[in-house]
């Protein structure tokens, strides 16, 4: 029998990347897609490139609408999301693309994002390192009914530096990044700012200062792989391509540590990883090689001169940033072969 599931916002990016894959999934059977103002549309009108479930009818985004289904894959605006979810019943595996399940620290929640507190849920992040390397998130995700997944910055900088920081060969205290970040991270909303002529032929920094939402997920994750007193600065820049992010992470190199060591780190962390791949000594990944692909791959070297770490780690916001690792959470979960329906293989050019 197949296993039944629901996308709620199946009309924006998020959803439609979510529908893609499951189409491709051998034992998931899509019954319901939700939307908001799309809603009594066929599925056809808002993603004409996928043939497949072009019949299918966009209902109202309402929990017992949802709850038809085994599994509910949620990809709704911040906010909107904790108010279905709470009213799913507890044995439907809900997996939340979304924000607000995400922090387990409430005043977190409270400086960065506001509004009522949903409580946290199960990381979906099973490449994830916690306590230096003595497990890893996917570990905890056999059985459970309540997934929050990543945020698509935040899978990018956490794969990149994880490794280095629960190794202890670089200071958690002292890390940089900066992004490049395309376009659809930003959704399907109507933005004076994202129309074609302010973006192309221009890059733009923005949450310039600290400011940026994803920055406490980042610490949270960060602490959880083994670091102490993690602190960070990142910046991400829309640059004119429609997905992907391209994370510059540095660190501070560790006292002592030879650049082999650092190697070693990296190399150890994700030997056994079937989408997270270092790549050989002087290559660095393009945003362009994980197009499409349930990937995140990454590049390293030490500037001895700066006494830094750099890694460059690249994704696609809504594969491995999002929708892929929703389902590989949910595979993880439901005692499925953890690589279920999840592309290794991009699109290129
Ligand atoms: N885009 C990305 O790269 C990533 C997105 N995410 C998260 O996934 C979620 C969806 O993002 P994305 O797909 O980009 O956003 P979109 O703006 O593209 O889509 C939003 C979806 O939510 C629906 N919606 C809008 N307002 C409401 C509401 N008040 N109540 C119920 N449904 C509503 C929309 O329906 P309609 O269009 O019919 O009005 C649409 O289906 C967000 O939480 C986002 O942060 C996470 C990681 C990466
Ligand atoms: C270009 C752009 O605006 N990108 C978004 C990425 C959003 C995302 O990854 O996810 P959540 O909103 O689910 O946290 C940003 O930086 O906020």
């Amino acid at each position: 029998m197949p296993i039944s599931v629901a996308v709620a916002g199946a009309s924006g990016y998020a959803g439609g990347e979510l529908l893609r894959l499951l189409a491709n999934h051998p034992e998931f059977e899509i019954r319901v897609v939700t939307a908001h103002q799309n809603a009594g549309s066929p599925l056809g009108a808002v993603h004409p490139h996928l043939r497949s479930l072009a019949e299918l009818v966009l209902q109202p985004t309402e929990a017992r609408v949802l709850a038809e289904a085994d599994v509910v894959f949620l990809a709704l605006p911040h906010g909107a999301s904790g108010a279905v979810t709470a009213q799913l019943p507890d044995d439907v595996l809900a997996v939340d693309c979304g924000a607000d399940h995400r922090l387990t620290d409430e005043d977190a929640w409270a400086a960065f994002y506001g509004g009522e507190y949903h409580g946290a849920w199960s990381y979906g992040l099973p490449e994830l390192l916690l306590d230096g390397g003595a497990a890893k998130q996917r570990d905890t995700l056999a059985g459970v009914t309540r997934i929050a997944v990543p945020g698509c910055n935040v899978t990018a900088i956490t794969l990149g530096l994880a490794p280095g920081v629960a190794a202890g060969v670089v200071e958690a205290d002292d890390l940089v990044s900066v992004l490049a970040v395309g376009t659809s991270g930003a959704g399907k909303s109507l933005r004076p700012d994202l129309l074609a002529s302010e973006i192309m032929g221009s890059a733009s920094a923005y949450a310039v200062g600290g400011t940026h939402r994803h920055t406490p997920e980042i610490v949270q994750n960060l602490t959880a792989a083994g670091g102490a007193g993690v602190s960070i600065s990142f910046t991400p820049v829309l640059v004119p391509m429609s997905r992907g992010i391209l994370a510059t992470s540095t660190a501070r190199l560790a006292s002592g540590v030879s650049a082999a060591e650092v190697r070693e780190a990296w190399q150890v962390a994700y030997a056994d990883e079937p989408f997270v791949h270092v790549l050989p000594a002087g290559s660095f990944p393009r945003t362009s090689d994980t197009l499409g692909a349930n990937t995140a791959l990454m590049g390293l070297a030490v500037d001895e001169n700066a006494g830094r770490v750099v890694v460059v780690s690249a994704i696609d916001n809504l594969v491995k940033g999002t929708a892929g690792a929703a389902i590989q959470s949910a595979n993880l979960a439901l005692g499925l072969p953890e690589t279920l329906g999840l592309p290794l293989n991009g699109v290129a050019p």
